[in-house]
């Protein structure tokens, strides 16, 4: 008997949850004396697309009665699936934090071949027997897929057929854009191999072509002039906008900010996007910002409110789940400085104390981002960014104590700046 699934109708949009920002949980289900299920998907779902470019990971729960046998999905022969698995006893739903590949599996991973392509799991029925032997524990598979953009990921389902089986069987279709792509890009080796791409998206969000219209008219490396171009980073709150001012005023600089004015009208827009796709936004307003440092060291010194390490260290801190220590190793080439990019001659990172942060954040009451309110929820969050500051490289960043009041900050970083750019 073939059965539709109208899935749908059960899929549950749990997106932007605080639990999990940007999952997408779709499910069905078939009942017990249903023999074939049948699947034809076509989301229609607009909100969908930005979702991806994402991994899709199709996880399966089975019962220790489910005699399953076979399942096949059909998947575009490009993509190489890749799968995990675990016990019940270890499932935690919120975080499907997958074992690394490769690991001992009772599925076998078939692999891609010609054609339209197939690729699945396929277990034999001593690994079911193993598996699902009386009272033994129910099992959680994991298959990820890289998505196409747009409504196409789901053309990676167009048939998900299960042959045969006579008992109950849950399936989620789980879509994390970042949870996944860490855990990818951590087991393929793939580091932030393809973080910065924005034209992919033009179609999805039409912002993206009038910022990369900007692009187009850059020059490639601009020079910096002969005055100095000093940086100040450091976590929210941490007094950058107030020393920045001063700065200004004392040195008679020209004050500038990543990312910059000219495209700052977007920054909500892609404040709102998946991580890689607001990423690719922050990284252009970095080299755009390098056009107007350029343009401005050539007349006098140059204050910058945030560069690129902060675009580097925010992005490292969400790809990276789990504690400081899984941060890439020291010297790792994510904190290098893109060869391309405009150097300032100093940066300098201003570090409080959480408590001071949290009373100057208090204290100045603004609409947060995303990282703002993830920086407050979250200490682990906010020890790997500022983990990551610490860690960047050529230029490094220069620690300032900013605990003490605005005119000894001041008067430090006057210090450090005569110090260092006098000669
Ligand atoms: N040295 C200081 N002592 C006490 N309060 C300070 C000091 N520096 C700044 N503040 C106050 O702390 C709050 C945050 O400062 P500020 O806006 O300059 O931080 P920021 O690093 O620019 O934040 P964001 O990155 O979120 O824009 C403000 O209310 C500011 O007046
Ligand atoms: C420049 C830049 C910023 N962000 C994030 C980090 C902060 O939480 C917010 C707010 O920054 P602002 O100082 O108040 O303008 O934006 C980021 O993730 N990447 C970046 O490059």
């Amino acid at each position: 008997m073939n059965c539709e699934v109208n899935w749908l109708h059960q899929c549950c949009l749990n997106r932007n949850t605080a639990a999990s920002p940007r999952q997408l949980v779709l499910k069905f289900g078939c009942s017990r004396n249903q023999r074939r299920c049948n699947c034809t998907t076509a989301l229609p779902d607009p909100s969908l697309a930005d979702l991806s470019p994402c991994f899709a990971v199709v996880a399966f729960h089975l019962g220790p009665w489910c005699p399953l046998t076979r399942m096949r999905l059909l998947s575009p022969p490009t993509l190489q699936p890749l799968w995990g698995w675990r016990s019940r006893s270890e499932r935690s739903p919120g975080s499907p934090h997958l074992p690394p590949l490769g690991s001992a599996s009772p599925m076998e991973l078939s692999p891609a071949v010609g054609g339209r392509g197939e690729a699945g799991l396929y277990s034999t029925s001593r690994h079911w027997a193993e598996l699902c032997g009386a009272g033994g524990p129910a099992w959680r598979a994991a298959l990820a897929l890289p998505c196409l953009p747009s409504s196409s990921c789901f053309e990676t389902f167009e048939t998900f057929q299960v042959p045969s089986f006579a008992s109950e069987i849950f399936v989620s279709f789980q879509f994390r854009c970042f949870e996944l792509e860490t855990w990818l890009k951590r087991n393929t080796q793939q580091n932030f191999a393809q973080p910065y791409q924005i034209s992919g998206c033009t179609s999805l969000i039409p912002e993206a072509k009038a910022v990369l219209d900007l692009v187009d008219t850059c020059p490639k490396h601009p020079k910096k002039g002969d005055f100095p171009v000093i940086v100040i980073e450091g976590l929210d709150a941490t007094g950058k906008t107030t020393v920045t001012q001063s700065l200004k005023e004392s040195l008679n600089a020209i004050l500038l900010r990543s990312p910059p004015a000219c495209i700052s009208q977007w920054r909500k827009t892609f404040d709102d996007k998946p991580n890689h796709i607001r990423r690719a936004f922050y990284a252009l307003g970095n080299y755009l910002v390098a056009l107007e440092i350029a343009k401005a060291s050539i007349e006098s010194p140059v204050i910058v409110d945030r560069y690129w390490h902060s675009t580097a260290a925010y992005a490292i801190a969400t790809e990276i789940s789990g504690k400081v220590q899984n941060l890439p190793p020291e010297h790792h080439e994510v904190y290098q400085w893109p060869e391309d990019l405009l150097k300032p001659d100093l940066v300098l990172l201003l570090t409080v104390s959480p408590e001071e942060r949290i009373r100057r954040l208090k204290g100045r009451g603004l609409e947060k981002t995303k990282e703002e309110t993830e920086l407050e929820a979250n200490s682990l969050f906010r020890e790997k960014v500022e983990e990551a500051y610490k860690r960047m490289e050529n230029p490094e960043c220069q620690e300032v104590d900013a605990n003490p009041s605005r005119e000894e900050v001041l008067k430090t970083i006057l210090q450090l700046i005569k110090n260092h750019c006098s000669s």
